[in-house]
């Protein structure tokens, strides 16, 4: 068995809904986003062969998927009124209204599925909310 990981990081607002603590307030972090592949076997010809993956392909995609998130807004949909979302898209903010809670953990499992749906065989995601507070979510 073998084993690639990749990383790439993003500045985004959020708030946790039903929350009773600080954490309900607005606030921001450097998430980091660590993506595993895991494959029995290597590529047997052309560019990839003896690899699992070329990383130049794997670093991108990550990248362009943390890139969509960088320096946005990331609302959990239904947690703001339409009136206050309107007037945010009118200030020029860039809000990201994404259907789950953003948690750690939910965002581990969108950062996954995005990547699967890409074609990247992911395995595990972590999501660093704080350099030392990292939730992992696992394929299958
Ligand atoms: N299991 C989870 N717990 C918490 C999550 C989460 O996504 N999954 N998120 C939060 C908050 O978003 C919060 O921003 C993080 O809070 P905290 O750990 O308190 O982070 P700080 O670095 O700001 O804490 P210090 O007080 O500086 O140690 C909460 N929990
Ligand atoms: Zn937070």
């Amino acid at each position: 068995m073998y084993g690639l990981k990749t990383e790439a990081s993003f500045d985004s607002a959020h708030f946790l809904t039903d929350y009773h603590g600080k954490c309900e307030n607005l606030h921001g972090h450097r998430w980091r986003m660590v993506a595993y592949i895991r494959q029995d076997g290597l590529g047997q010809e052309g560019t990839e062969r003896d690899m699992v993956l070329d990383f130049g392909a794997f670093k991108r995609v990550v990248r362009e998927e943390a890139a969509r998130l960088d320096h946005t807004f990331l609302v959990e949909e239904g947690s703001l009124a339409p009136e206050t979302l309107e007037a945010l898209e009118r200030e020029g903010f860039s809000l990201t209204v994404l259907p789950f809670r953003t948690t750690a953990e939910n965002l581990a499992r969108h950062f996954a599925e995005r990547l699967l749906a890409r074609g990247l065989p992911v395995s595990q995601v972590d999501c660093y909310e704080t350099p030392l507070n990292c939730a992992t979510y696992f394929v299958g």
